[in-house]
């Protein structure tokens, strides 16, 4: 983004057309076309969109890579050992390979689509799991791995990045472009082109040669990471973080509470003679799998954004279970609070980005919105809310959510959970940052002239963000003031859902955007909703009465808004689904 024109921020902005030419058995050429959507993100060689086939109107996920990049003999080898490798894979916990074709520029790798993003999203949205769900997870990914080692491929690039997360929460490996397959079963491999994100210690030695037990290893690592929340061996630079896999050290940290099995894995999988590590099958009846409950088979999708809640983890605990899971059972039956509407802001704690809609990563609203007096026949003259979500960019697949809020002001999101608003005329920002052992938003003050070295890749993503969205309404805000002070109000938290997109404001509002353009501001403070409907016209009225209200289309809305409120906290009982707009 930083390198091209502000208003790219979307990869290439329109839907388009691309062809596949098919050559029949009888030498006749047909042409397929593919609608191609929405960009999903982008790896370190390939760009991803959703592809619909125009005929079946099935959907994929498609890979685009550019034949430029593979000018290099290297590259080109690479990709066709990933295709040749993944199209003869099929598994349930295995991203599915559909097709693959090519054009004068680019080749076409059409792929199962996960619509959840990846493990590695989940994680920066949760900062760790449950055991509960890291039982759920490694149970898929072993599944996958014992059917990959059964056909002698290794994949060698297991890493949370790498696990998609299906419409259903399916865990799905993919991207295979490290992977390889033996030729007979005791062969080494010796080499790999490319560095793995979780490396074995055998494979940075290189002596031995490495097999299987690479994928053992990065389990290791992976189940590490998912319970602590950050990868074991993880340093500020490379060359460290290599001489600590040499060196096993690694350690478990005092503050995060972690159940003795599960502790107990993780060291039996970490050592670094491959021959000593655990089978897969070993893994499996390891007691961390076996603390008495029983293992989930999916996780429902509210745990993309927060942890199972007790009434789930009921489901999978007997009362009578000791021992293990006991042990960690703080963690795990961890109560997410049952709240009320009005108490929004000690709901807001656990509401986390998700996006359980589609892995779609950008998407742009605007809404041109009418001055508050417009509020017709019934607004009964409350005040509706003073700052407001007027515009934003979902750039969270590489950055985080951009905003444009109605007094002016420019915030982004940060995937980090940092934030930072610009203020309206733009010459001074503040830096929100969670500092503590509290957690508490620790906030500075800066000019665009004068800020820590440390946030200048933010402070130039912020004026990114913030020309792409002020685009064409920059003036229409009217608001030029050169000493205009900071705003106070940014968004603290944010998500997403099939229907809508949530925003937490720091003055207490939830403003939900529904996909068909209305809107719920609802704020606590004031106790007021208000109410923008799909011609953009605003009515505000006072909580107590809004659900009484004739105007069904509101109150269908604000319904939903509490219903998921509530779901997304307190009722996985209702597995996967959340609740439907039109209940
Ligand atoms: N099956 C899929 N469904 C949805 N999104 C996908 C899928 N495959 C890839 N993506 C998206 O596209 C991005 C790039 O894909 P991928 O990581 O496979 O590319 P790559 O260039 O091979 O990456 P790497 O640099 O990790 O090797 C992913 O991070 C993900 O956001």
């Amino acid at each position: 983004m930083a390198t091209k024109s502000s208003r790219n921020l979307e990869e290439p902005e329109s839907s388009t057309t691309v062809e596949e030419k098919v050559v029949k058995v009888n030498g006749e050429v047909a042409i397929r076309r593919y609608n191609k959507g929405r960009f999903l993100g982008k790896g370190g060689f390939a760009r991803c969109y959703e592809f619909t086939n125009l005929e079946t109107r099935k959907i994929t996920a498609a890979k685009i890579v550019s034949k430029e990049s593979l000018k290099k003999s290297r590259a080109k080898q690479k990709l066709m050992s990933e295709i040749k490798i993944h199209r003869a894979l099929h598994h349930a916990n295995i991203v599915g390979f559909e097709h693959f074709f090519e054009d004068n520029e680019n080749v076409y790798i059409l792929l199962e689509l996960c619509t959840n993003q990846t493990t590695n999203e989940l994680l920066r949205r949760r900062k760790r799991l449950t055991e509960l769900e890291v039982q759920c997870y490694l149970h898929q990914v072993i599944s996958a791995l014992k059917y990959l080692h059964s056909h002698r491929v290794i994949h060698r690039d297991l890493k949370l990045g790498n696990f998609f997360l299906s419409d259903k929460m399916e865990i799905k490996i993919g991207d295979f472009g490290l992977a390889t397959k033996l030729e007979f079963d005791g062969e080494r491999k010796r080499t790999i082109c490319g560095t793995p994100n979780y490396i074995a210690p055998e494979v940075l030695d290189g002596k031995q040669g490495h097999s299987y037990e690479v994928d053992i290893w990065s389990l290791g690592v992976i189940a590490y990471t998912l319970l602590v929340g950050k990868p074991p061996f993880e340093t500020s630079d490379v060359k460290t973080t290599y001489r600590r896999i040499r060196m096993n050290a690694y350690s478990f940290p005092d503050h995060v509470p972690l159940s003795e099995p599960s502790k107990s894995l993780i060291t039996r999988i970490l050592v670094n003679d491959p021959a000593k590590r655990p089978s897969l099958d070993e893994i499996l009846a390891h007691e961390f799998f076996h603390q008495g409950n029983s293992i989930p088979k999916l996780m429902p999708p509210s745990t993309l954004a927060c942890p199972p809640s007790a009434s789930f983890l009921r489901q999978f605990t007997s009362p009578s279970v000791s021992g293990g899971l006991s042990q960690s059972s703080n963690r795990l039956t961890e109560t997410v609070p049952s709240v009320a509407l009005k108490n929004t802001s000690a709901r807001s704690a656990r509401q986390e980005l998700v996006n359980t809609e589609r892995a779609s990563k950008i998407r742009e609203e605007t809404k041109q919105m009418p001055p508050l007096t417009n509020a017709p026949e019934q607004g009964i003259g409350a005040a509706g809310p003073e700052v407001w979500v007027k515009k934003w960019v979902d750039y969270s697949s590489k950055y985080g959510l951009g905003y444009l809020l109605s007094n002016g002001s420019t915030g982004v999101f940060f995937n980090d959970a940092t934030k930072i608003i610009l203020s309206p005329a733009g010459n001074a920002f503040e830096y929100m940052e969670r500092k503590g052992p509290e957690k508490q938003d620790v906030i500075t003050t800066h000019t665009l002239t004068e800020y820590p070295k440390e946030l200048q890749k933010k402070v130039t993503l912020l004026q990114h963000f913030r020309s792409y969205l002020e685009g064409d309404v920059k003036q229409e805000t009217g608001i030029e003031g050169e000493n205009m002070p900071v705003s106070r109000v940014y968004v603290k938290k944010w998500m997403r859902t099939r229907h809508a997109i949530m925003f937490r404001l720091s003055n207490k509002i939830v403003q939900v955007n529904f996909q068909d353009h209305t809107e719920i501001i609802l704020s606590s403070e004031t106790r007021v909703v208000t109410y923008v409907n799909k011609r953009g016209e605003r009515t505000t009225y006072p909580l107590a009465t809004a659900q009484e209200s004739s105007n069904h289309e509101m109150t269908k809305r604000l319904k939903y808004t509490k219903d998921i409120l509530t779901h997304m906290l307190n009722a996985p009982n209702r597995q996967g689904e959340e609740p439907p707009l039109d209940n």
